[in-house]
């Protein structure tokens, strides 16, 4: 499986906090992986390292064989805009903008022109054809994620970094929203990777990552939501090393 993302003993610290530890891992394509752990442990630097938005301490990070910790911002601003897709809880639609607007800024931040087919594609399969006119205030919560999920895809990037996708949703459409993105994995060959606080989000995954004081501490294959309940609930009871 060749690898989409990888870190190399990727170490971020803040001052005298060390937020990652010397964390080595890749992330291979075509693959849905989960990241879990206690708060505080990792998973937003692990994912603003791994998707170049924040650049590590020490250690590489390389996206789709590109070493982005030898980029400058701007080079690493270029990387993103057409190598990362982003999905986040809060959506971050403009609310000025229509659907279809919102779904194609990043395209033309980038620079890259839009490719129809492609959006139409994309926009039948998360159905939301009938709503691409409006703004994102006139849609349901599941359906501005399915807009959000658009515009992730829409520069056919190498990786999707998804925070909490599910957070803000009720069970049933967050449940749809991780069918949508399983089936994005798996038929169309994306990697997706996201961080949850959720089991039942995670079980969706292939692989689940769980992270505790700024370590990879169990990488776990297709973990049923109890098993991964109880792993986390026995890291949150256990004292900081
Ligand atoms: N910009 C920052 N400045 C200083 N400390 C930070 C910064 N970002 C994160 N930290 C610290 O780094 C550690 C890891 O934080 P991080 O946000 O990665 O954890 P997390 O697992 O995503 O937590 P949560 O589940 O609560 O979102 C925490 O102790 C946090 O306070």
């Amino acid at each position: 499986m060749s690898a989409v993302v990888t870190l190399e003993r990727v170490t971020r610290r803040y001052g005298e906090l060390t937020a990652l530890d010397d964390v080595t891992l890749s992330f291979p394509r075509g693959r849905f992986v989960a990241v879990m752990g206690p708060s505080g442990s990792g998973k937003s630097t692990l994912l603003n390292c791994a998707a170049a938005l924040d650049p590590p301490t020490s250690g590489s990070v390389a996206i789709g064989g590109v070493d982005v910790t030898r980029l400058s911002e701007a080079r690493r601003t270029e990387l993103r805009g057409k190598h990362v897709g982003f999905v986040f809880q809060s959506y971050n639609l403009l609310p000025v903008l229509s659907v279809e607007d919102n779904i194609t800024l990043p395209l033309r931040l980038a620079g890259v022109r839009p490719d129809r087919a492609w959006l139409a594609e994309l926009v039948d399969r998360v159905g939301i054809g009938d709503r691409l006119r409006h703004r994102p205030a006139e849609l349901s919560g599941g359906q501005r994620q399915r807009a959000a999920i658009v515009r992730a895809l829409a520069a056919r990037p190498d990786v999707v970094f998804a925070d909490e996708p599910t957070g803000a949703l009720d069970l049933r459409t967050a449940s749809a929203v991780l069918d949508l993105l399983r089936d994005l994995v798996e038929d169309l060959g994306q990697t997706v990777v996201m961080v949850t606080h959720d089991p039942v989000a995670a079980s969706r995954a292939h692989d689940t990552l769980v992270m505790a004081d700024g370590r990879v501490v169990d990488v776990l294959a297709s973990p049923r939501p109890e098993e991964l309940a109880v792993r986390l609930t026995r890291l949150a009871m256990e004292p900081a090393a």
